[in-house]
């Protein structure tokens, strides 16, 4: 009987072992073809893929588990497509997007070099100063309305919200972190633009440091590269 890290790992193995990326991406093995250059498109193949299968084992056999276990069998899939698309956000082709950051003065220590990191980031990605506009809030709890009135606007293309909850003594930093999430996730929902969620939920001060510009990156630069592939899937691909 196969224990779940057994099971688990045989499922990685196996997957390990598959050299195509599109067929971890393409759980029916169909052969996907990108539709455009992103750093995010998987590699392309010309050789057939093998199909996984997911088969379920375990049950009734006195396993604990119910875990599906991927059996790598080669198979011609017979849906033989390179016609089916990947659609992907592109971050090389910015032209003409504009974004707006919304930005918690809460912990400001903590996110002002979050915004300092996405603007490097917009730079980097050729977006102009003047598609930029930055909007201070006084905490994150607030970024959730101002980010969805931004995107009704119609101005954006994507919305970075910038926040760092950080906790303290009590249950607030819960309500503010799940309310924060919440309310970004509704803004993108509500307006139909992207808005994207750099807020820091962290443990202490260190935590909240070491991902505004530390020694565990830019979590608001990483959040403006997310807005950017975002803008460009939404402009590019799915424009109505
Ligand atoms: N504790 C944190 C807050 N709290 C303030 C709230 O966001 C809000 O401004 C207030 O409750 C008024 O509605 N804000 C943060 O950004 N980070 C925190 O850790
Ligand atoms: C979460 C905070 O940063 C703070 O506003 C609340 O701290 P506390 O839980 O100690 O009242």
């Amino acid at each position: 009987m196969a224990s779940s890290a057994t099971t688990c790992s045989s499922v990685l193995h196996l997957l390990h072992n598959d050299t195509s990326t599109s067929s971890l991406l393409s759980p029916k093995g169909m052969h996907l073809r990108s539709s455009s250059f992103s750093l995010l498109s998987p590699r392309r193949t010309s050789s057939p893929s093998p199909m996984i299968q997911f088969s379920p084992k375990g049950f009734g056999s006195g396993s604990a588990n119910p875990l599906f276990v991927a059996t790598a069998e080669k198979k011609k899939s017979p849906f033989q497509t390179e016609a089916v698309r990947q659609l992907t956000g592109s971050v090389t082709k910015t032209e003409g997007f504009r974004f707006a950051i919304v930005i918690a003065k809460f912990n400001e220590i903590v996110t002002r070099p979050l915004m300092e990191g996405a603007l490097d980031t917009f730079q980097k990605y050729s977006v102009r100063e003047e598609d930029v506009d930055v909007v201070w809030v006084p905490g994150c709890f607030e970024i959730g309305l101002v980010a969805e009135k931004l995107g009704k606007s119609g101005k954006y293309n994507g919305i970075v919200c910038i926040g760092a909850v950080v906790r303290g003594d009590t249950t607030h930093y819960e309500e503010v972190a799940n309310s924060t999430a919440s309310g970004v996730l509704s803004a993108g929902f509500n307006s139909g633009v992207p808005c994207i969620f750099g807020v820091l939920t962290c443990e202490n001060m260190d935590q909240a440091l070491n991902r505004a510009g530390g020694k565990v990156g830019n979590k608001g630069s990483e959040a403006a590269l997310t807005a950017i592939e975002m803008a460009s899937l939404f402009g590019h691909h799915l424009k109505e």
